[in-house]
């Protein structure tokens, strides 16, 4: 199964599986065997219910946790929209393969594999001020490498990026997505100054004119990038694959959210890691009807947050799976 237009990818999107009704029902019955008081694990029960319904199994494991980091570049950095420059990108990807950066440490504490991609990263989108950022040939393609990424083995999926200028694309496909002005979807990104900040809103809002209109899937291609729309793709292949994902940060849930535009339910296999620092995400989280598992201040990107979430997915699925039953442990019920 694959695609060649947004259209046949959209197509995809709409056969997509569904949770397994009989391993959630098979999954609860397990939880309420099992050693604690009703409930008394909280969330961590809803997580692993839910983990073995997309598994289609009541008592799953987690042994091979994939994150994949896609790098893009944006041609509207040169409006001044960064607090870094462009290079940095390339700079953070070398980084990454080196192990030096931040999603080196978090999937290696995680128990996950690290892969990186970097998108073209000396052909960066066009400025979506001027013009799409994409032709959908080049969404299509940026696609294609997410949804390729995916290994069939993971049991999980964390999809992160690297991409200086990104959170304004981010920004400007919330905007379009989800209405309101572009004062409610922009933030401050990597720490731009007053005056930046004041030039990145009329930047969103400038795309947004030109693009809203648009179905979500092409959305992406007019106001994303490259990595952003490698993440669609990786997400939509995940649930193809019944691999969980964790969600990361805004520009992630970005992202994501042309997919959930595209067809609703399309974001039923994902949990929200973490919720970023960036002004924007909670609102977007809001409208995705997703609660974060985490919230500690970060905005760094990477799939950090959503890396920093997976011991936590991991650690309720060891109990459900792995807990004795009252039964099993002589342990007397009400
Ligand atoms: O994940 C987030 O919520 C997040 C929030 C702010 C910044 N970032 C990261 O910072 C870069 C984008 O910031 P900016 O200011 O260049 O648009 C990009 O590489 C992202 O990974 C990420
Ligand atoms: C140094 C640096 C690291 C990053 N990682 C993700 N986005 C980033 C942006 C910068 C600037």
């Amino acid at each position: 199964m694959s695609f060649t237009t947004l259209d046949t990818f959209q197509a995809i999107l709409a056969r997509a599986p569904q949770a397994n009704a009989q391993s959630l029902a098979d999954a609860q019955a397990r939880n309420a065997l099992l050693t604690k008081p009703a409930g008394s694990l909280g969330r961590l029960e809803d997580i692993a219910v839910w983990y073995a319904s997309w598994r289609q199994n009541a008592r799953p494991k987690i042994e091979a946790p994939q994150v994949i980091v896609f790098a893009g570049n944006h041609g509207v950095t040169a409006q001044g929209v960064s607090a870094f420059p462009p290079e940095v990108t390339v700079q953070m990807v070398a980084n990454f393969e080196q192990g030096g950066a931040a999603i080196n440490q978090l999937s290696r504490n995680a128990g996950a594999s690290l892969s990186v991609y970097a998108l073209e990263l000396d052909r960066p989108t066009h400025d979506f001020t001027d013009q799409p950022a994409m032709s959908e040939q080049d969404c299509v393609a940026a696609l294609l490498v997410g949804w390729n990424a995916v290994s069939e083995a993971s049991d999980l999926l964390v999809v992160g990026e690297m991409g200086i200028g990104n959170t304004t694309p981010a920004a400007a496909i919330c905007n379009a997505l989800f209405g309101g002005t572009a004062a409610d979807w922009t933030g401050r990104g990597t720490g731009v100054d007053d005056a930046a900040f004041q030039i990145k809103q009329d930047v969103v809002a400038k795309g947004v004119a030109k693009y809203a209109d648009r179905n979500a899937l092409h959305v992406l291609a007019a106001l994303g990038g490259r990595e952003l729309a490698a993440m669609a793709g990786a997400i939509a292949r995940a649930r193809v694959l019944r691999i969980p994902v964790v969600l990361d940060g805004f520009i992630c849930c970005a992202a994501a959210a042309t997919l959930e535009k595209a067809q609703t339910g399309a974001l039923d296999h994902c949990l929200a890691g973490h919720a970023s620092a960036e002004s924007g995400h909670a609102r977007l989280l809001t409208s995705l009807g997703k609660d974060a598992l985490l919230d500690f201040g970060l905005r760094l990107g990477e799939g950090s947050g959503a890396a920093l979430a997976i011991p936590l997915i991991k650690a309720a699925v060891a109990c459900h799976s792995d807990m004795a039953s009252f039964a099993e442990a002589g342990v007397s019920e009400v």
